[in-house]
């Protein structure tokens, strides 16, 4: 197959986002923890630091919940029916979401913690 010149792969991973943007609820939902994390951020005044690793947690939320949805679409488009395998291939890989959000939350926590101890006391 001939290979798309650079601006129109660039463009088709483009269409990739917005197709899970709109189809995929739990990308949505990560999404709506990226707005509000930029909200937190802007908020508590975060440092640069600070300010990084919470975006890049958030992405790298975005990400694995990406590829998750890309397995799952493999996974559909290759064994339609039930199949066990299949249900192990599925659980890997939403289980590789579940650990970045686990790590996520750590992060957000630890960056939090004394802003949230400042706003209480
Ligand atoms: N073809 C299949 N054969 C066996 N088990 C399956 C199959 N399809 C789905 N499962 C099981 O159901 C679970 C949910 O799969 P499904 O494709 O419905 O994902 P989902 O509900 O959209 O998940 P997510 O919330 O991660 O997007 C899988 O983790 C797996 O355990």
């Amino acid at each position: 197959m001939k290979k798309p010149p650079f601006h129109k792969s660039v463009l088709f991973t483009f269409r990739g986002i917005i197709w899970i943007l709109r189809n995929e609820r739990n990308f949505q939902f990560h999404i709506l923890g990226l707005i509000i994390n930029l909200f937190l951020i802007v908020f508590f005044e975060l440092s640069n630091i600070e300010t990084a690793m919470i975006i890049l947690c958030c992405f790298f939320v975005l990400v694995t919940e990406a590829l998750n949805t890309c397995v799952e679409k493999i996974c559909d488009y290759i064994q339609p029916e039930f199949d066990s395998r299949i249900g192990i291939i599925k659980d890997l890989a939403g289980g590789a979401v579940m650990l970045a959000t686990i790590s996520s939350v750590c992060v957000g926590i630890l960056v939090y913690w004394p802003y949230l101890k400042l706003l209480f006391h």
